[in-house]
């Protein structure tokens, strides 16, 4: 018997969503440390501890060159940002805590717009 046809899965949509998503992160209030890659030569251990550096101009150029099939593959690198941040960072720092706080909106904002897929 034919094998059904996989449709294939539209992800130019998704790549929309992933920028919204990165617009939203680039304006919060605690994007700061973030917006950036980590300047590790004037940072002593970052890169001998963050082995998988990430940022969100990082991102926006990987967006932009087509990097990210997905809105998966996009959600696994914003993720690393906030992972790599707690890795490096006290919770209870100035930092830490941008960082948890933005990991919360994320989460919330993906979360409010997957209802849509
Ligand atoms: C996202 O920021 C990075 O975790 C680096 C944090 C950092 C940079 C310089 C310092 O003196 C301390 C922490």
């Amino acid at each position: 018997c034919a094998k059904k046809a996989k449709t294939p899965k539209d992800s130019s949509n998704e790549l929309a969503v992933c920028r919204v998503l990165l617009a939203d992160l680039e304006a919060h209030q605690d994007a700061w440390p973030f917006l950036s890659p980590v300047q590790h030569k004037s940072v002593p251990g970052y890169r001998k501890v963050i082995k998988k550096p990430m940022d969100f101009s990082t991102i926006k150029e990987k967006l932009t060159n087509n990097l990210y099939l997905n809105l998966e593959n996009f959600i696994v690198d914003v993720n690393l940002v906030f992972d790599n941040c707690q890795r490096f960072n006290e919770d209870d720092s100035e930092i830490g805590r941008a960082g948890h706080r933005m990991r919360r909106f994320f989460d919330k904002r993906w979360t409010e717009l997957l209802q849509f897929f």
